[in-house]
């Protein structure tokens, strides 16, 4: 195994001080090259999960090994890509990609990196447009060559095309599946979107809320690149049990509401 999250408990003080279970009793083991998806309603516990796993959040029992090393900050293992692109405004595509990579090389290297990722995610043609100047789509895909540039072991994605129109996120989809089989990273992808984590992951982990727990650990043993009808019937198994936490979800932000 590459990754292992073992016993994992994490927890957090509500704004009462009350001391909550966010992630209780997860135990996964991830092999390299793996795709995994985290799949979940809100508040269940992804971008913690995600975030201890990039040594971003401590957690409060339990061990988490990428590499047999045991993770307690973040490093350069792990590469991390966001909802939002975080690039930085007064760089150019370039610049924002050589910008982690000139602490590490030379800038002739650093320079044939990023034109290799930037490459990869098909934006050599926009190498000196700034990040204003380009699309949402485009900016995430700045923002995966960046990651990739640094070549980590794990990509750690967070929702990273969630801001983004259903036809961009299709496209980005069939980019990041060619991409992951080229660099063959071990990938591990946190998504509200059950067709998401369908059409792109080796595994994928649904988990339950309050508190967050592996529900199901779901092989996806549909051949690539998977076609919408192929998906459909996983679709609706995964739908059946995931209604109930996103059920619970909603029945309790409602009685919040009702008691404010
Ligand atoms: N630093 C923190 N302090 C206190 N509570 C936190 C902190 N970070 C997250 N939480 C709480 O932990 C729970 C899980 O949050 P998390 O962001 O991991 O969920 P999520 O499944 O990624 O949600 P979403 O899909 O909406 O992004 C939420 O109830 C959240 O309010």
């Amino acid at each position: 195994m590459f990754i292992n999250i073992k016993d994992l408990n994490k927890q957090f003080s509500n704004k009462e001080k009350v001391t909550v279970d966010i992630l209780k009793n997860i135990n996964v083991t991830i092999e390299k090259g793996e795709f995994v998806s985290i799949l979940g309603p809100s508040g269940c516990g992804k971008s913690t999960l995600l975030n201890i796993v990039a040594g971003l959040t401590t957690t409060t029992a339990g061990v988490v090994t990428v590499g047999g090393k045991t993770i307690t900050k973040p490093g350069k293992d792990r590469g991390m890509v966001f909802q939002q692109a975080a690039l930085f405004p007064w760089l150019n595509v370039l610049d924002n990609v050589m910008f982690p990579l000139k602490k590490e090389m030379n800038n002739k290297k650093a320079k044939e990196k990023a034109l290799h990722y930037l490459r990869m995610v098909q934006l050599s043609n926009y190498l000196s447009h700034y990040p204003h100047e380009l699309s949402g789509g485009m900016q995430q895909r700045v923002a995966i060559a960046r990651a990739l540039a640094m070549d980590p072991e794990v990509l750690l994605m967070d929702e990273p095309f969630g801001a983004l129109d259903e036809q961009t996120r299709s496209l980005l989809h069939d980019q990041l599946e060619r991409i992951w089989i080229e660099t063959k990273k071990t990938v591990l992808f946190v998504t509200h979107s059950i067709t998401e984590s369908i059409k792109l992951s080796d595994r994928i982990l649904v988990m339950a809320t309050r508190p967050g727990m592996v529900l199901e650990d779901i092989k996806v043993d549909i051949p690539r690149p998977r076609k919408k009808a192929e998906m459909v019937a996983l679709e609706e198994h995964i739908m059946s049990f995931l209604k109930t936490e996103i059920d619970k979800v909603a029945s309790e932000e409602l009685k919040y509401d009702s008691n404010n």
